[in-house]
């Protein structure tokens, strides 16, 4: 058994909009150096707990710690302090469309400060090859790249402040399976590069076979008796095929598989 801390803690978070019960007495602790991958189907939840570890929502109930720390008790500069540590690769790679990509790439270096801009340079440079792409891109707007070009400028600049924490939602959605193969790539290359803790919200069989090294599911609350656990499956990747609950099989054999097909058939 570990003695170590947990990088991310969540204990009995429930989240509501309304009356709507979105997670429910959820408990997870993210270890550092997991790369978890969080699957379920669509609107379980999976979203607002990468939210939730960032603070950019907060538990309607229980609480969300950081190494320790609650997060509704830091201070909003500490939060923002604590955020630069994360990286966040959203869901449409959310570039700021007015900037090109060497400016989005260094927006979080500029945000941080104490770099110069031959070190901002450097740094831009040095994350734009290594996400696979040419400097030439670095004058581009974001209008005139490509969805996995995209993707690949917003791991970059997720990447230019060395994070501790990389969150991954759905990072290789709408992608071709190369492309998406590329990025699993990417995102073990990551892992490889300098201890990084990791959590990757996938619809993708692949890159939960390819990245994972913990898997959870969580099953939407309302499909649930008030007596069940939220989180169905918390594993290796390997044991999700035979887990005890027919839900967690019948997700992954239905739906996963058949997207697998689907995208190693696609022309
Ligand atoms: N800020 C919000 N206000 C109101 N409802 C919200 C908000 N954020 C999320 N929800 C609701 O919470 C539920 C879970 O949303 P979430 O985005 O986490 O789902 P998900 O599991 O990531 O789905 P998908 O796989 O489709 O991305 C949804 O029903 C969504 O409409």
């Amino acid at each position: 058994m570990s003695d170590a801390e947990p990088v991310v803690r969540l204990r009995n978070v429930t989240v509501q909009f309304g009356t709507q019960t979105v997670l429910q007495d959820v408990d997870l602790d993210i270890m550092p150096q997991d790369t978890l991958c969080v699957i379920g189907e669509s609107g379980c939840g999976k979203t607002v707990l990468l939210k939730l570890i960032v603070g950019l929502l907060q538990p309607t109930e229980g609480e969300v710690l950081f190494e320790g720390k609650p997060l509704h008790k830091l201070s909003e500069r500490d939060l923002t302090q604590l955020r630069l540590r994360i990286g966040f690769l959203f869901q449409q790679a959310a570039l700021f469309d007015s900037l090109n990509v060497f400016d989005n790439v260094a927006f979080g270096l500029r945000a941080k400060g104490g770099f110069t801009e031959a070190d901002i340079s450097a740094r831009v440079r040095e994350r734009v090859l290594e996400v696979g792409l040419p400097a030439s891109v670095e004058p581009k707007m974001p209008a005139e790249l490509s969805g996995g070009m995209r993707k690949r400028v917003g791991l970059a600049r997720a990447l230019a402040l060395d994070p501790d924490v990389m969150l991954y939602d759905e990072p290789t959605t709408g992608l071709d399976p190369i492309m998406t193969d590329v990025i699993n790539e990417l995102i073990l290359q990551t892992r490889s590069r300098r201890p990084v803790t990791s959590v990757i919200v996938t619809h993708e069989l692949r890159t939960v076979e390819k990245c994972a090294s913990r898997v959870v599911m969580l099953y939407p609350r309302s499909r649930l008796r008030s007596d069940e656990k939220q989180i169905l499956y918390d594993g290796p990747p390997t044991g999700l095929a035979q887990a005890e609950d027919a839900r967690v099989r019948q997700f992954i054999q239905g739906e996963a598989r058949d997207r697998l097909t689907e995208l190693r058939d696609a022309p």
